[in-house]
């Protein structure tokens, strides 16, 4: 299974490409709505989560409520896009017959300079257009699909907010999936703890009213997967690293971590390693899940547990200091409209990245163009593990 997205924020529309899927999975543009719309919400978000209503077009690859084995395409329309329809136009030459404005002024923190001297472009529109976070909508639906299929294999898979502005959410261990399901859905902040949740609003709403941004952790929680999925075998087959390499990948994001993460560094291998249990029920169990439900590139049993840090966002009403490309003068960033934290949003992104790697690592492990038969196969694989 794998996917490309295509499309520019303000222009006319995303496009994702699912390809892989096996046939008879039952999929609505429901299943995908549900995940846009919660990347939509969350406290910190700018004007324009105000403008879009992200809904998805199935445009093919789905027939009468299941997937046909075909790709899946799906597109999500700009609403945005009525208001840049000149700027995003095919003419370079606007209404009064000027060349359009282009911007060359880079942003410390985004893709801006980097970009444009990788591809030559003077207007850095060019840029910013693709690099913007819009993109991760198209990867939102694409997960959507991948979650769909976990979650008719018995997977369930959830993203919250862990940390932002170094208010942590104290750890819940008596929270049920359901419960953070719920967190995820409801808290404006997607955080686990009330008192902090609101401690974490008003980190927000400080940095906004002194024109910052604040980044944050983002966890997701994943339950029901079998012990065995991915390999040791051979580097691109870890499953913990393509995981890592999918968190890496979005927007901001600048490290990964899975169960105590780098804590790892500075305890005794007694306290790291997770000790091994047999029942008669479960078969084997781990009693603790320090390393995050992964040894040797392939899940332990235990709950994938992962973390992404996200930087703070790039664009400041607060200016900094960059270079105009054109003159060459110094600068104090001009104000553009933005997010001051888009934390609460990233933690369903990454949720939606990590659900396609692990649809995508169980596809490539029970093979099969018809969804009936992977599930029979993967229900008789749980078993097998249990009686192991
Ligand atoms: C959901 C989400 C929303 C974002 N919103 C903004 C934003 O409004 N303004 C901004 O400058 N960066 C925003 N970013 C971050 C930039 O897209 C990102 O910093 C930029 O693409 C450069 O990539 P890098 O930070 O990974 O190096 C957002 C990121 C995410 C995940
Ligand atoms: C559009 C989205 O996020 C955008 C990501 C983004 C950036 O630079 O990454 C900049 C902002 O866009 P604009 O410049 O249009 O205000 C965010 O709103 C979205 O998440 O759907």
């Amino acid at each position: 299974m794998r996917y490309l997205t295509a499309g520019e924020s303000h222009g006319k529309q995303l496009t994702t490409i699912v390809e892989g899927v096996p046939s008879l999975m039952p999929l609505t543009s429901a299943n995908v709505n549900e995940s846009l719309l919660r990347r939509q919400k969350g406290h910190g978000r700018g004007k324009r989560m105000q403008i879009e209503k992200d809904l998805v077009d199935i445009a093919g690859g789905v027939r009468h409520g299941y997937t046909l084995g075909s790709p899946i395409a799906l597109v999500v329309k700009n609403d945005d896009f009525k208001h840049w329809e000149d700027i995003m136009g095919e003419d370079p030459i606007d209404m009064d017959g000027d060349i359009r404005r282009t911007v060359t002024r880079p942003r410390p923190g985004h893709a801006d300079l980097n970009g444009a001297i990788k591809y030559g472009h003077r207007d850095m529109r060019n840029i910013l257009e693709r690099s913007s976070a819009r993109e991760t909508a198209a990867r939102v639906a694409a997960g959507a699909v991948a979650k769909t299929l976990l979650n008719h294999l018995g997977i369930n898979i959830v993203g919250y907010v862990r940390e932002i502005a170094g208010i942590k959410a104290e750890d819940q261990k008596e929270l049920s999936f359901e419960d953070k399901q719920r967190i995820s859905e409801e808290s404006p902040v997607r955080c686990l703890d009330d008192t902090n949740g609101k401690k974490m609003m008003d980190a927000i709403d400080q940095a906004k009213a002194d024109g910052d941004s604040i980044g944050g952790v983002c966890e997701v929680y994943v339950e029901g997967l079998p012990a065995g999925i991915g390999s040791y075998v051979h580097y691109d087959r870890k499953l913990d690293a393509r995981i890592a390499f999918a968190v890496q990948s979005i927007n901001a994001f600048k490290g990964v971590e899975f169960g105590i993460g780098f804590e790892a560094a500075r305890r005794n291998g007694s306290e790291v390693h997770d000790e091994i249990g047999w029942s008669e029920a479960e078969g084997y169990y781990r009693k603790t899940n320090r390393l995050g439900g992964f040894e040797g590139g392939m899940t332990t049993g235990m709950p994938i547990v992962v973390k992404g840090v996200m930087k703070p966002i790039p664009t400041l009403y607060k200016p900094l200091q960059s270079v105009d490309i054109e003159t060459k003068e110094a600068f104090q960033a001009s104000i553009e409209r933005s997010d001051s934290c888009a934390v609460p949003a990233a933690a369903v992104v990454m949720e939606h990245v990590v659900a396609f790697e692990i649809a995508k690592a169980v596809l490539e492990q029970f093979p099969n163009d018809q969804f009936p038969k992977l599930k029979e196969v993967f229900d008789q694989y749980r078993e097998e593990v249990r009686c192991f």
